[in-house]
């Protein structure tokens, strides 16, 4: 089987790669050569402690530019005048880290489905080695939203006590929730019913079912009303979304496949066919379908709706067909003296299927299943029972100890499923509460008001049980992105922190040179200048 580069995703990025020898994961596997892209910005203070962590969400990358871009800059946020800004992107995603598009030094081809199950944790200490290289003595804060949320959160808990000053956890929660883990399994399914998908070991990116489990994705990352403020019942006339050939990523080369089905219609059957399947992304099959009986029934329905529901889009051919009903009140065919309707498309689905295509172009099906999979091992009470039961006394008189904090936590398939106790069963959060307790103090907990993915419950019940932390939460229409759009209200509550935690980074003017790709960029605002290829900016909404 030809081997793409490992890179052919992570080439979009100007990064660093730091390579680690062997790394055992909590699964129990060593991974040799591990390969860790990561990328910095500003310069390391004397102390070499003037550090900051960004972690990345799901699909983000190591280039927070171009996901929390408006962030950056003097003045903001992520200041690289008087921070040492540093992302490293994670097991399993295909931006340079060792995942399923890496070619494994030993096999000599890449990982593909076998590549082991990694977890947040693993993530954490695989960074901490690359911080280690550049000599990094402690950490004052780390910060992420969502996936990467999780990171913050296990950052502190993976490394001795002390190493993390400080961590802004946005949008996420303590342990991946019912919820998540079953949009992650539905959107697995999708990716497994893509015919080409082979088990994981395809040559050819089984695109239309990554697409559809990102449709769905996109959807739980927004909100109902973002919708429907965007789109309403507005119609997409663009007919590039209609009928543009969608782009198969093949070994990093790219063939096209049919979006829509054969378009001249045979019969009245099989327009109500083409109505039917209009969207159906595999073309392959709609070819090899005989064409279907007129006496299918479909016709009836799908036309009386295209012309009846006057709200309904249509592409403006469809004028002059009526639909007509027999005196036995039976629906009669459609009568097709002008060239049929296609089918009615609205923004809201062109929108979908823009974004699905998107992201199959810059994203790997076993890398999404990989990240998926990962997220559902999270739950920082999980392993840890036993510092629990021994700060009830309960486990002996053995003091509780930094090794004991989760660094190698042993990784089995049971412990994975083995639910720590809830939060709430107990006045003092149980185990759950009790590790949360062990975060640093007077943490910044970010909620996206609208984030019906990861709610503000979850983030209250982290706020409530990590020492003096305080809950913000941002209004905003957007949904969980809230964290990857709302860069004004974001920046503003992690500058109050930083200002009031770290007074002394922000003593005079900060510093100019060294390393980074903003470093003489004063604040300015916060519109989007640039479409994110990895995040959800958008500079010109009607682009698509
Ligand atoms: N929309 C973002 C955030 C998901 O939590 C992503 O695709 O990574």
């Amino acid at each position: 089987m030809p081997q793409p580069p490992s890179s052919s995703f992570s080439a979009l990025i100007d990064q660093s790669i730091h390579v680690a020898e062997k790394f055992t994961l909590e699964c129990g596997m060593t991974l040799k050569k591990v390969p860790v892209a990561y990328k910095t910005w500003g310069s390391l203070n004397e102390n070499k402690d003037n550090v900051m962590i960004i972690c990345h969400a799901f699909t983000g990358s190591a280039d927070v530019e171009d996901w929390w871009g408006p962030l950056i800059g003097r003045g903001k946020a992520f200041d690289p005048s008087r921070w040492f800004i540093f992302c490293a992107n994670v097991l399993g995603s295909p931006y340079g880290t060792a995942s399923p598009v890496t070619v494994d030094p030993e096999m000599g081809k890449q990982y593909g489905p076998e590549f082991p199950p990694t977890t947040i944790r693993d993530d954490v200490r695989l960074h901490k080695l690359v911080l280690d290289h550049l000599g990094v003595q402690s950490v004052s804060v780390v910060i992420g939203g969502s996936m990467g949320g999780m990171a913050v959160l296990e950052w502190p808990l993976c490394t001795p006590p002390g190493y993390v000053k400080y961590i802004v956890p946005l949008a996420t929660s303590a342990r991946h929730s019912a919820w998540c883990i079953s949009w992650g399994e539905a959107q697995r399914q999708s990716i497994y019913s893509d015919p080409t998908y082979n088990d994981g070991y395809y040559q050819a990116q089984p695109a239309v079912g990554l697409a559809a489990a990102r449709m769905s994705a996109l959807l739980t990352y927004r909100s109902r009303d973002s919708f429907e403020k965007r789109f309403g019942r507005k119609s997409q006339v663009d007919k590039k979304s209609q009928q543009q050939p969608m782009q198969k990523l093949v070994q990093g080369t790219t063939e096209e496949v049919l979006l829509t089905p054969p378009s001249t219609p045979k019969s009245t059957a099989h327009e109500a066919f083409v109505v039917h399947n209009e969207g159906h992304r595999n073309a392959s099959s709609l070819r090899q379908k005989t064409t279907p009986s007129p006496t299918h029934g479909l016709l009836e329905v799908v036309a009386t709706v295209s012309v009846s529901d006057t709200s309904m889009p249509t592409s403006g051919e469809g004028k002059g067909v009526s639909v007509g009903t027999d005196v036995r009140g039976t629906r009669t065919s459609a009568h097709i003296s002008v060239p049929p309707p296609k089918p009615p498309i609205f923004s809201a689905q062109s929108y979908l299927r823009y974004q699905g295509d998107k992201f199959t172009a810059r994203f790997d099906a076993n890398c999404y299943i990989h990240i998926t999979r990962k997220m559902d091992t999270h739950d920082l009470a999980r392993g840890r029972d036993h510092l629990y039961l021994a700060g009830l006394g309960l486990e002996g008189d053995r003091p509780v100890q930094s090794s004991d904090r989760g660094m190698l936590a042993p990784y089995e398939s049971t412990q994975q499923l083995t639910p720590s106790a809830h939060l709430g069963d107990d006045e003092d959060g149980g185990a759950l509460g009790y590790v949360l307790g062990l975060e640093p103090p007077r943490a910044l907990v970010i909620s996206i008001a609208t984030d019906g993915l990861f709610t503000t419950t979850e983030q209250e019940e982290i706020a409530e049980y990590i020492p003096e932390a305080e809950l913000v939460v941002i209004p905003s229409v957007d949904g969980h992105d809230g964290f990857l759009l709302e860069f004004e209200a974001i920046n503003g509550e992690v500058m109050r922190v930083l200002q009031r935690e770290f007074p002394e980074v922000y003593e005079g003017d900060g510093r100019r040179g060294g390393g980074g790709g903003k470093e003489g960029e004063e604040g300015g605002g916060f519109e989007i200048k640039k479409t994110s290829v990895f995040g959800e900016a958008e500079v010109d909404i009607t682009s698509w």
